[in-house]
């Protein structure tokens, strides 16, 4: 192992199996990491409690311990806070704990439960502040085991929300996941069992694919990357969570003009959805598009160019399409011409640049479904942007009679295998809309980005979403069209993260007020999109 090894990654998962191996030449035979790793976890500690109760002395904790190394930090943990003045029980989910914290837990005055499940209802009873979470970590597979399972199972009657859908609010007690919250699927994010929702995760050098990917992501509540000294596994991550890195967005020279910044051909927008085609068209103006080309039906138009004058109602050449928001699929004129344009895209057809860059949402999707099933291909620079929803149609479409089917229900509990299915069987870079968004992309780590508050998941989001990401589109297909050449997934990927974290970031900003969120409309989000931009690009 070289001396410049990174020992942090803040922003990337790697598989529990690499990190694992990483890390092993260096644990074997010494406590020094375990030691480090729960003097992190009873700082993380300390401060839930005090922010829950005004202090540590005499708060009361639970510590919930498995067999492995996850349940020795957590022990290690425990004796910490026990020094500190807590009042600690320990609830062993196994007959043997490793013995060093085992014993420096007993001899810092933590109390081992002889029956771990009375210590539990009798923390609960006590009306308990803190749980520590260490049953399990990177070395588990499949649900929590019964033993286990039992000790969480009365700590989540007291937590709102069925088990899959549990959130951390609304107890009386916090709970501080050791690694990742217990029970979660480590390396894709699902949830195979009950899982006991945290408020905070302080897990070690990398997040962990649980930590990314939803449904588990949204169990892990904060999320604090800590540096134990141990080194990153080499190689590729399989999920990136871009939050601190500077995103892709263009900054236009002197010598820019209107179509070297980009042009967008928007269609979207029909009789029954007038506004989707507006909304579209505001979040691509908003993100900077050096021109808008709307086809869209003649009531459409009227409202857009009423709210949009900048709007260019007539066509001529554009660097990406954005075909679909609000578009009606009874609609049959309508939907000719969508598939006529959707063709070209693919490189079939005359209507635009063969293989143009593209995004895909809504009323296009099942078009595009049709035209892979028929043998078309989509490349990276072509964006799928369904809701769980959409991607469920999709993904049976192409599945093939006789296939097991996909359903909502099923692409939600298994979000990141959905997208990178459905990136496979089209070629295309998906983005499975959600809160996170995840991004897959053909031989790429998936890539997900936080969403906005709660409230931008409303009416239309999704239209303006699709124009944001058609101007990003379109102006890094300026540098595309002048070399000749279709883009690769490592150049199409930060364009779209770079589309979505505006979108999240330009909700935040619209919702904030005073310190708290407050509803929104779409509308709102194109709006803010500017001063998102200025944020993100300053880094803050
Ligand atoms: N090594 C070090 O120095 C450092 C390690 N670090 C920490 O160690 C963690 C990894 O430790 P690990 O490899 O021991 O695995 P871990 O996640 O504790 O679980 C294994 C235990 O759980 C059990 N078990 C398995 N599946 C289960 C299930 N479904 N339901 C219930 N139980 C299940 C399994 O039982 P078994 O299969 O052996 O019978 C075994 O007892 C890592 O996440 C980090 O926190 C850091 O401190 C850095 C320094
Ligand atoms: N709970 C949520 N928190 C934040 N953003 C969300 C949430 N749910 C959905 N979103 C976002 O809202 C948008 C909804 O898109 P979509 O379902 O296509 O809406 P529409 O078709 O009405 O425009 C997506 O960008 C999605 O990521």
């Amino acid at each position: 192992m070289g001396a410049m090894s990174p020992t942090l990654a803040a922003d990337e998962a790697w598989p529990a199996a690499l990190i694992a191996a990483a890390e092993a030449p260096l644990t074997a035979g010494t406590d020094r990491y375990m030691r480090a790793a729960a003097h992190a976890v009873a700082a993380a500690a300390l401060h839930e409690l005090g922010e829950h109760r005004g202090g540590a002395a005499g708060a009361r904790v639970l510590a919930l311990a498995g067999g492995g190394h996850n349940g020795a930090d957590t022990l290690l943990a425990a004796a910490a806070l026990a020094r500190r003045g807590c009042a600690v029980s320990a609830a062993l989910a196994t007959d043997h704990p490793l013995p060093g914290a085992l014993h420096r837990a007993r001899a810092a005055g933590v109390r081992i439960a002889d029956s771990p499940r009375e210590a539990v209802g009798g923390f609960l009873e006590a009306g308990g502040d803190l749980v520590l979470d260490g049953l399990t970590g990177i070395g588990a597979s499949g649900g929590l085991r019964p033993r286990a399972a039992a000790l969480i199972a009365p700590l989540l009657d007291r937590t709102a929300g069925s088990a899959a859908g549990a959130r951390a609010g609304g107890r009386p007690f916090r709970v501080l996941a050791v690694d990742l919250p217990s029970g979660t699927g480590v390396d894709d994010g699902t949830l195979p069992g009950p899982v006991l929702p945290a408020d905070r995760t302080v897990t070690f050098t990398c997040l962990k694919a649980a930590l990314c990917l939803p449904p588990a992501c949204r169990l892990a509540g904060r999320v604090e990357v800590v540096d134990l000294g141990l080194p990153v596994p080499q190689g590729p991550p399989i999920v990136v969570r871009p939050t601190r890195s500077r995103p892709a967005l263009p900054s236009p020279g002197p010598e820019d003009h209107k179509y070297t910044r980009g042009v967008v051909g928007l269609w979207a927008g029909s009789e029954s959805y007038p506004g989707a085609g507006l909304l579209a068209a505001s979040g691509a103006a908003r993100a900077g598009a050096g021109m808008v080309r709307l086809h869209a039906p003649r009531r459409v138009e009227d409202l857009v160019l009423a709210a949009r004058p900048e709007v260019v109602p007539a066509p001529g050449r554009c660097q990406a399409a954005v075909l679909g928001p609000g578009t009606d699929p009874a609609d049959a004129p309508r939907a000719v011409e969508l598939r006529t344009v959707l063709s070209a895209c693919l490189g079939e057809g005359a209507a635009l640049r063969a293989g143009a860059p593209a995004v895909i949402d809504a009323g296009a999707l099942p078009l595009l479904a049709d035209l892979v099933a028929r043998g078309g291909r989509c490349g990276p620079q072509h964006l799928l942007t369904p809701h769980a929803g959409e991607a469920a149609a999709v993904l049976s479409a192409l599945a093939g009679a006789g296939r097991p089917d996909w359903d909502r229900t099923r692409v939600e509990s298994d979000p990141g295998r959905a997208a990178l299915r459905l990136s496979e069987l089209t070629g295309a870079t998906v983005l499975l809309k959600g809160s996170p968004t995840l991004i897959a992309s053909p031989g790429r780590p998936l890539c997900s980005v936080p969403a906005g508050p709660g409230w931008a998941g409303t009416a239309g989001s999704g239209d303006v979403l699709a124009g944001i990401l058609g101007a990003l589109l379109a102006g890094a297909a300026v540098a595309w069209e002048e070399g000749d050449r279709a883009p690769g997934a490592h150049e199409v990927v930060p364009v779209a993260a770079a589309a979505v974290r505006l979108h999240s970031r330009a909700g935040r900003l619209a919702s904030a007020q005073g310190g708290l969120s407050a509803p929104i409309v779409a509308m709102d989000i194109a709006d803010a999109v500017p001063r998102a931009w200025a944020a993100l690009l300053a880094g803050s």
